[in-house]
Order: structure tokens, then C-alpha cells, then sequence
């Protein structure tokens, strides 16, 4: 049995037996992903990269031997792409963040690569700069959701130029799950946050995500990363829809933050109520004019209903406040909640352990994507898709079935 193997088998298995079936629909059951997981050759070589030399890790050694080894692979142009982007990074160019951005999101296997390099170069001057810092973090991430109309935009607009009127660098990385299947961004292409786009101490980017819940992980976390890089502060993380893309992102920051409109039950139906158990702030939006008065009634609503939930923290019970972006009523103090929330979470501790767990189901969700990625890809497999879909859809073949069916030629055939 290889490294990987004995790895998956014994420390990790039953985390990724976890992530696995929380976030992600598929027909696999634990057991049948098992024996998958043990023929995977490309990748086991792509995670051996990583996590081989074990014994090193302890030492602090794999780490930087991979930066090396990966920095090494590159030809001088490339070289000199990532010395470029990273010099300019860190020294606060918005065109290099753009393009190290795009880097990142590239679907090109060697720009992927080339990517990595300059994400690695980017964490090691995050460590510096948080031991400088003294262990803080160097920028509070917030998620900010809520369904289509909400008021998003509009609050991040009011919200943003608050902060840079305060001193602070705020990037907001808005989240299109659309991107995939429009072949470009939705967001990009509506005319938002005008006057916040024209502050230069403000940077909004959209993420596209190619409509996978794993595109997300990957681009929207790299992108926080080298936007924290670039000396930005506060990294505003927006979502749109409901959907899956919520919960990726509510992993990924530090506080998350769900805007409900003054709306009533149908309107609100599509919001998912685990959606609601992720809120750290719920603001009730749009509490101004004749939406006071709703306001004030779905803010009690939600109080009550929010007493009911699991405490997910020692230190932290979640509040439900109402604002208006329009008249700005309610926004400062939206703001001084969450810095409360913010100081609560790092002298307790609470955010750092976040931050470590965050980081082990980024690196597990992306190896569950390649997984997937390359199960579908395989030769003795792809064929078959098709038609044992057919098959389950018009209810011929059971799920669990077709699941094991395919994963008997993935296995048979490495
Ligand atoms: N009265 C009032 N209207 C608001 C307020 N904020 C937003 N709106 C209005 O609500 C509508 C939707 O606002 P957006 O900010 O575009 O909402 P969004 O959540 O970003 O919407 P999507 O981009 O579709 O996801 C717009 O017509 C806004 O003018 C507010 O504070 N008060």
C-alpha cells in the first residue's frame, strides 16, 4: 500500500468521509469512494507532491522544499512572470494583483503551475508579515450572502466607502456561479458598485468559479490571498443566489454575513436554513421609508428563531440587525459588530483554530474536485457515463448500483 493510501486510510479518511457528503451530491457512499481512492495514481503522484515526506513536515522542511522544487521548474520568462507579479503584489499595484488574479484562475495546466509558485511566495510573506503582526491575521475576511434583490450590492457600496473613509484597503471579490454557463461574468457585466469601483483604496473583482462548487475553493481563496498580499485589509467576499456556493465560501472566512430583505415567507423561501445556521450577522436590508415597520418584524422574527440554534461558538451569539443602505442608518454599527466579533474571535483563539480548519477543507475539497475531475476523465469510465446515467434517470438501475458499476472499471482499469 503506497504513502498515500496509509495516509487516506488512517488520519484523514474519516474527515474527508465527512467534507465528502456534506458538501457535495453525488452517488458515491463512503465505502464505495474507498476502493477509488486506493487505485488513484494520478492522484496519488499529484498529492505526494505535497504530502509525501511526512517526517519532513514535522521538521518544516517539505514546505519549502516544494516551494523550491515547484520554482525551479520554471523556465526564465516564467520566472521572471512570477517575480513580476509578486514584486508588484506586494507593493500594492492593482495591475498585478488583476493579473495575478487572472494567474490563478487560469484553467491551463502550466499556468495553474505557475500559479502555485507565486500562491507559495505569497504565503511566506503573509507569515512574515503576521509574525511582524504578532500572530494577527493581516486582514479580515467577511462573507456576505443573501438571495437575488437583497440589496448587496448596495450595502457593499455604502459599506465600502465607509471603510476607506476610515483608512482601511477593502477588496470585494463577488462570487458568479453563473460564469460557467453564461462563458463569461454576470457580475462583470452589470454595472454595480459605481462609485466604490472609482475609490483607488477599494478593488472589486469578480470570481468566476466554472460552476463548480471546488472552482470556488480554489480561486475565491487564492484570489483572498492575493488580495491580502496586496495590502488589503478587509476582503469582502459576496455571493450571489442561493445556492451551494454559500457554504463554500462560509468556509473560507472569518465572519459570514447573511442580508435578508423585509420580505416575507416566499420571498424568503429559497434561503436554505442551513444557510442561516452559518450566519455570524444577520442584517435585515432595506429598513427604511415604508420597510421600517417589516423590517422591524422580521428582525424579531429571526432573534427568535436564531435563539434555537446550536451555539457554534464560546464567545459569539449571533445578532440580527436592521439597516438601510439607502439612508445609511444602521451600517456603522453593522460595522462596529463585526469588529466586536472580530476581537472576541482572535483573543479567544477561536479564529486562528478557524483559520487551520478552513485551511485543511480547502486543501481536501480540492483534492476531492481532482479526484472527481479525473474519475470522470478515465478511460474506462467516461464511456460508460452516459448511459448508466440514462439508466438511473429513467430508473432502470439503482443509484448505489451504478455508482459501484462505475467504480469497479475505474478500479479494474488504472
Ligand atoms: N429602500 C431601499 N432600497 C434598497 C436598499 N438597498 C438596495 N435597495 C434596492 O433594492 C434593489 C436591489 O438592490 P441590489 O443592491 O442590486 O441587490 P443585490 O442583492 O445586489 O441583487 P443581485 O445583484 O440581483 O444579487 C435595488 O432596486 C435597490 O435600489 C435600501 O437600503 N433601501
Amino acid at each position: 500500500m503506497n504513502t498515500l493510501s496509509l495516509l487516506l486510510r488512517f488520519p484523514h479518511y474519516r474527515f474527508l468521509r465527512k467534507i465528502s457528503f456534506k458538501s457535495f451530491h453525488s452517488n458515491f457512499t463512503p465505502g464505495s469512494l474507498f476502493p477509488y481512492i486506493q487505485s488513484f495514481n494520478s492522484v496519488c503522484l499529484y498529492c505526494t507532491k505535497w504530502m509525501l515526506p511526512a517526517s519532513d513536515l514535522k521538521r518544516g522542511m517539505c514546505y519549502q522544499a516544494t516551494v523550491d522544487q515547484q520554482t525551479q521548474g520554471l523556465c526564465d520568462k516564467e520566472q521572471r512572470l512570477v517575480d513580476k507579479l509578486y514584486s508588484g503584489l506586494i507593493q500594492g499595484h492593482r495591475a498585478c494583483l488583476a493579473e495575478a488574479i487572472t494567474l490563478v484562475e487560469s484553467t491551463q495546466s502550466r499556468k495553474k503551475e505557475i500559479a502555485q509558485v507565486l500562491i507559495q511566495k505569497v504565503l511566506s510573506y503573509h507569515r512574515e508579515q503576521e509574525k511582524l503582526n504578532k500572530g494577527k491575521p493581516l486582514a479580515f475576511r467577511v462573507g456576505l450572502s443573501g438571495p437575488p434583490g437583497a440589496g448587496k450590492s448596495t450595502f457593499i457600496e455604502c459599506f465600502g466607502k465607509m471603510l476607506t473613509e476610515r483608512g482601511h484597503k477593502v477588496s470585494v471579490l463577488a462570487v458568479d456561479p453563473s460564469s460557467s454557463t453564461s462563458g463569461g461574468s454576470l457580475l462583470g457585466d452589470k454595472t454595480r458598485m459605481t462609485e466604490l469601483s472609482r475609490d483607488m483604496n477599494a478593488y472589486i473583482r469578480p470570481s468566476p468559479t466554472r460552476g463548480t462548487l471546488g472552482g470556488v475553493t480554489r480561486t475565491t481563496n487564492e484570489a483572498i490571498l492575493l488580495c491580502e498580499g496586496g495590502g488589503y485589509d478587509i476582503i469582502l467576499v459576496e455571493t450571489v443566489g442561493v445556492g451551494q456556493s454559500e457554504f463554500a465560501v462560509a468556509d473560507m472566512v472569518d465572519m459570514f454575513v447573511l442580508l435578508l430583505p423585509p420580505a416575507g415567507g416566499d420571498e424568503l423561501q429559497g434561503i436554505k436554513r442551513g444557510i442561516i445556521e452559518m450566519a455570524d450577522l444577520v442584517a435585515i436590508t432595506k429598513a427604511d421609508g415604508d420597510l421600517v415597520v417589516p423590517a422591524r418584524r422580521i428582525q424579531a422574527e429571526y432573534v427568535s428563531a436564531m435563539k434555537l440554534l446550536r451555539k457554534r461558538s464560546k464567545v459569539w451569539r449571533p445578532k440580527v440587525m436592521r439597516m438601510s443602505a439607502k439612508t445609511g442608518e444602521g451600517i456603522s454599527d453593522m460595522w462596529d459588530k463585526m469588529t466586536e466579533f472580530h476581537d472576541l474571535m482572535l483573543t479567544s483563539g477561536e479564529l486562528i483554530t478557524k483559520r487551520r480548519k478552513q485551511q485543511k477543507v480547502w486543501m481536501w475539497n480540492l483534492i476531492q474536485e481532482n479526484m472527481l475531475d479525473h474519475f470522470r476523465s478515465h478511460l474506462a469510465v467516461r464511456d460508460k457515463i452516459p448511459l448508466l446515467e440514462e439508466k438511473v434517470l429513467s430508473g432502470v438501475l439503482a443509484p448505489g448500483l451504478a455508482a459501484d458499476l462505475l467504480l469497479k472499471a475505474f478500479k479494474d482499469r488504472p
